[in-house]
């Protein structure tokens, strides 16, 4: 049971709705369809009627044969049958038309409101949540969030049918009808009992599927790197028990359905052979005509139907309850990035300032206590560290990715929290070290800051960065198609087209975690231009990992276990013999252009 239900937790956004909460929810999203609900409201009552009045008339038509008249209205009974059955096909083309395109409109208000919520998350999100889950969510949940509202209108139309027929079935025999009617609570009992056992193993069965998305999606998003290292076999070695694990839970769920039907069965069949002998003595002794006797047979077959659909109907009904309460949480996650105001950052000058900030992503596991750190407008800050130390967590911070427990971080001396989110992200340039390209051209890729920017400013930029050079080296210059995600490009010209990007954007503060991949020496030479160039002028945060640029910032912070180790400039550091000449060994001795093998090290006196 462990393995089975291992990495199917609810996400931390994940809620439950009480029922009341979550119906209201739903009807919201059927609300602005109530014209074509009513017009469907009408054609299953219309179509019900028909239905039921098929087996009227062939109880009609028995007792016409058992009184010998069946010559004078047989050919009535056969038009009034084929004029039933047209008007109910008519009946059930409207509606079956008209809910198609219910259902079709509420599943397309709730993608996109999902869409709308994925989109306005917290960068954390993102960084927390598979993506393959979010896809889950978006398609398949809203998928199953439709079912709900096509086997809602199934099952009033069942409800319907069943008090038709109910009727009927009084009108002939009040006691064979009472009986009918006996079985009715054993069978929704079941059906109760059944609906909690669907609404668990639907839960899980949801969340595995999820799981095999985001694993599928993640496998093909890296899928050169575990090509490149021949981890074929580890990642299928994955995939497997995820794989079977939703195999499984499917499984399970399939046993909880299919057990309820035999049940169901069974109980209607002992009431059918009830029906059939005490109908039949009835008949025998005059109570009852043949046709009344034909038509109880029938109708128990039209009422036992619909019953067992209903039963059948709350798996379903629960799958798609569940599924719209996982839509809803996704659209409803309250934001982790709180303002406290909304006041326009305006030009920045981009003074930085940590004052006593505290940040775990677990706030239990602080991984910055009490930091300070000011960083002056302009200024060209590299961080270096080992892995781990805090770097990109400084950084998420000034990005408002995530929300600090304590401290006050300010920019330009202005609490970071009171400032319009949208219009202080304009102001910080962020690059990681894989630069994401969108399918589409260079050009597009350099204009994506701003959509406006004129073929010349875009050409200004891209001719800015190294010199230029680099446009001539691809095949179409600037209208060069960069594949996804840029795979057309090399790696270096993808950081290229990200300074360039950068330039178009001309923001204040600039967060860049310097690329670990090596590149040939003419595009390193090209990328520092580069850097010179963008990052003139503004304040700069660099995850530092190439040689070139620490030897070049204005200051270099030495982060330990977020806290602040040393800092200073290169030389002076170097020359302190400290924690950073180890880092200097660890990361950056070797791309010295006069390295050789095992030389270069720095004498560490003090640490
Ligand atoms: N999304 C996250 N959730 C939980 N813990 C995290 C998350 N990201 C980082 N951490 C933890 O926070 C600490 C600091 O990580 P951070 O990424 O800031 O280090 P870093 O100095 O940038 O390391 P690297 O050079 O490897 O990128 C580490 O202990 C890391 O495990």
């Amino acid at each position: 049971m462990g393995f089975l239900m291992d990495g199917l937790d609810a996400e931390d956004y994940d809620r439950t709705y009480n029922d009341r909460d979550l119906l209201r929810r739903i009807l919201s999203y059927f609300r602005p369809k109530l014209g074509a609900m009513i017009l469907v409201a009408v054609m299953i009552v219309l179509g019900s009627a028909a239905q039921a009045a098929i087996p009227t008339l062939g109880s009609l038509a028995v007792d016409a044969i058992a009184d010998g008249t069946i010559g004078d209205v047989g050919w009535l009974l056969i038009a009034g049958v084929l004029g039933t059955g047209v008007l109910s096909w008519g009946f059930n083309y409207v509606r079956q038309k008209n809910s198609a395109k219910v259902t079709g409109d509420v599943v397309l208000s709730l993608r996109e409101d999902a869409f709308d919520a994925v989109l306005k998350r917290d960068l954390s999100f993102y960084d927390e949540t598979p993506s393959g889950k979010i896809v889950s969510r978006v398609t398949s949940d809203t998928d199953d969030f439709a079912t709900v509202s096509t086997l809602t209108m199934d099952l009033i139309s069942q409800v319907l049918m069943v008090g038709f027929v109910t009727v009927l079935l009084f009108v002939r025999s009040v006691e064979l009808a009472l009986l009918t009617l006996l079985v009715v609570p054993v069978v929704m009992g079941l059906a109760l009992l059944f609906r909690r056992l669907a609404r668990v193993s639907t839960r899980r069965a949801q969340r595995s599927l999820s799981r095999v998305n985001a694993n599928l999606q993640e496998t093909m998003g890296g899928i050169a790197v575990a090509k490149n290292f021949r981890q074929e076999q580890q990642v299928y070695d994955e995939f497997r028990p995820i794989n079977r694990q939703s195999y499984q839970v499917t499984l399970r769920q399939g046993f909880v359905f299919s057990a309820i039907f035999p049940v169901l069965f069974l109980v209607a069949g002992l009431a059918t052979v009830a029906l059939v002998r005490l109908g039949g003595a009835s008949v025998v002794a005059g109570g009852l005509s043949a046709g009344d006797w034909y038509l109880f047979l029938q109708g128990v077959s039209l009422f036992w139907f619909p019953l067992t659909s209903i039963a059948a109907f709350w798996s379903q009904f629960q799958q798609g309850l569940s599924a719209s309460e996982r839509v809803f949480a996704l659209i409803d996650a309250p934001p982790r990035v709180v303002q406290t105001d909304s006041r326009p950052a305006g030009r920045l000058a981009g003074r930085i300032e940590f004052e006593g900030v505290t940040f775990g992503y677990d706030p239990a596991h602080p991984v910055l206590n009490g930091f300070d750190l000011v960083i002056e407008a302009g200024e060209t800050v590299a961080l270096v560290g080992h892995t781990g130390a805090g770097k990109s967590t400084l950084s998420k911070l000034i990005t408002r990715f995530y929300e600090f427990q304590d401290g006050r971080l300010l920019i330009d001396g202005r609490d970071i929290r009171t400032l319009e989110l949208g219009s202080f992200r304009k102001q910080i340039g962020a690059v990681p070290q894989a630069p994401f390209l969108f399918s589409g051209t260079v050009a597009d890729n350099i204009r994506y800051p701003r959509p406006e920017a004129t073929d010349e400013e875009v050409l200004a930029a891209a001719s800015a960065v190294g010199g230029g050079d680099w446009i001539e080296a691809l095949p179409n210059g600037l209208e060069t198609d960069v594949g996804e995600h840029g795979r057309a490009l090399s790696m270096g010209q993808r950081q290229l087209v990200a300074l360039a990007r950068l330039l178009v954007q001309d923001p204040a503060i600039v967060v860049l975690d310097e690329a670990t991949a090596s590149v040939d020496p003419l595009t390193e030479a090209q990328i520092q231009e580069g850097l010179d160039v963008v990052l003139a002028g503004r304040t700069s945060i660099v995850i530092a990992h190439r040689l070139s640029t620490i030897e070049h910032v204005d200051r270099i912070i030495v982060l330990d276990h977020g806290r602040i180790v040393e800092e200073g400039d290169h030389g002076t550091l170097l020359a302190a013999g400290g924690r950073y000449c180890q880092v200097y060994n660890t990361y950056f001795r070797h791309q010295s252009p006069n390295y050789k093998a095992g030389s270069g090290f720095v004498p560490v006196t003090s640490s």
